[in-house]
């Protein structure tokens, strides 16, 4: 008999933050057409009142995904995070619920590099005061303050993708660019690593962060790193809103301590583009403020949309979860006319002995079975002969330790 997918119609995905129609788009052409698109984020309370029927959510940076959205979303099976960051998302409670995590790692790396090293070159010519002055009638030609970016030391604090684009960028228009991050790396071009993030921002004029939020970056830039910056120096922040203390740095702007600064992300954002943004940056001439759209090019916007919506539907139809940011990486080759079963359990001792007693039992053969775990989940996929009866799909759900059971297509055709 031959195979049937699953009633794809059935599948509720809800896209947030205005995820590019590329996203959609590509969903719709692999037959998910229960798609709700909306353009801004949702609170906690109406994301908990809307997550219950969902299967698949799309979120870019500003939805926070935590262990109570977790909580009410029964039905979630993955989350797409359409940019790089995941810290918005819980993603432990979305691992021990069987959700696995998908992003975009790459695709808007090169729409920050640019943006970045544009701003440094005008907060070195003091282009921003200026421009805010002639829109108020003022007329400030003078060469005070104003640098070429030729020898200037440019220093980068988390030197991953982003961080090493941007070295490369850099270097090209004449900066000394040099590094601190954690992990040991080889500079690109003649870029060099310095030991410690006190020695770099002794030494930078222009100090670009570039560091994921994580414990240990939060606050990383406050009053007393600022204060180890050189007089006149410029600080970029693209990375998250929580690296620097922001109070801190509206001081040193307005004490002169530094000539100006550019900052893309902050603690907290508004919601939507209706949303008041209040900062205390508000207000200094001398300091770009942009809101969230480092990675904000229609390029990196449809790059991603097509990137993640691909994951989504290849774990969808699949189980493949390669390249999940929280989840066992599995990819089992699709065999023809089988009936697949993904089993997601806690990573103890026996489960896989009696998930196989259970097909064994119910005269089930398998034709395939692919089985990987972290230090928490095992996530197991499985292709068998004939279709699971409703009896075996039971006995699976009951085997101790599990998380979720998955079948993706079978003769009868079983919900996800
Ligand atoms: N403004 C925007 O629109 C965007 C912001 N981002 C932010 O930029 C961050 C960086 O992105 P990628 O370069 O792609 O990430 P990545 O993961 O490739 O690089 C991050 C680097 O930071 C280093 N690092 C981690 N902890 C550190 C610490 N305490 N001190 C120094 N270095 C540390 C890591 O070793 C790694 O080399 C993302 O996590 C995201 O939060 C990313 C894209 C767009
Ligand atoms: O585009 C967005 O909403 C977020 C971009 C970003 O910060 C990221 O990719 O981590």
């Amino acid at each position: 008999m031959a195979k049937t997918s699953l009633d794809k119609s059935k599948i509720k995905i809800l896209m947030l933050e205005g995820v590019h129609q590329s996203a959609v788009d590509n969903l719709r052409n692999a037959g998910y057409s229960n798609i709700e698109h909306l353009p801004t984020s949702l609170d906690e309370a109406a994301l908990i009142e809307k997550v219950s029927d969902v299967h698949f959510i799309g979120i870019r940076s500003r939805t926070q995904l935590n262990e109570r959205v977790f909580a009410a979303a029964e039905k979630l099976v993955a989350v797409g995070c359409f940019c790089i960051g995941t810290n918005q998302v819980d993603l432990n409670s979305a691992l021990i619920r069987g959700i696995p995590v998908f992003n975009a790692p790459y695709s808007n790396t090169r729409s920050v590099a640019e943006l970045v090293l544009a701003e440094a070159i005008m907060l070195l010519r003091g282009i921003p005061e200026k421009n805010a002055l002639a829109h108020r009638g003022g007329w400030q030609k003078s060469a005070k303050n104003s640098h070429e970016a030729r020898s200037k030391t440019l220093g980068i604090v988390g030197y991953g993708s982003i961080g090493s684009q941007l070295s490369v960028l850099a270097e090209s228009l004449g900066f000394d660019v040099i590094f601190y991050d954690v992990v040991a790396k080889l500079g690109m071009g003649n870029a060099r690593q310095v030991a410690n993030l006190d020695e770099l921002l002794g030494r930078s004029d222009v100090v670009s962060l570039h560091v994921p939020e994580l414990p240990s970056t939060k606050w990383m830039i406050g009053a007393e790193q600022i204060a180890r910056m050189k007089q006149g120096a410029i600080l970029i922040n693209a990375s998250r809103g929580t690296v620097v203390v922001i109070e801190a740095l509206a001081e040193a702007i307005q004490a002169g301590k530094l000539n100006g600064a550019a900052v893309d992300v902050f603690p907290v954002e508004p919601k939507g583009n209706n949303d008041e943004f209040q900062s205390p940056l508000r207000g200094l001439d001398n300091v770009i403020l942009t809101p969230h759209i480092g990675g904000s090019t229609l390029e990196a916007q449809e790059n991603i949309g097509i990137e993640v919506s691909e994951k989504l539907i290849t774990y969808s139809d699949n189980g493949t979860t390669v390249t999940s940011v929280n989840f066992p990486e599995v990819a089992l080759p699709a065999h023809p006319n089988k009936h697949r079963l993904l089993h997601i359990h806690h990573n103890v001792p026996g489960v896989l002995f009696e998930i196989n007693r259970v097909l064994s039992e119910n005269g089930i053969n398998i034709a395939g079975q692919y089985l990987q775990t972290n230090e928490k989940v095992g996530y197991v996929v499985i292709d068998v002969d004939k279709a699971y009866g409703p009896q075996a799909l039971d006995a699976l759900r009951q085997v101790d330790h599990t998380l979720k059971v998955r079948v993706l297509y079978s003769q009868t055709g079983q919900d996800a």
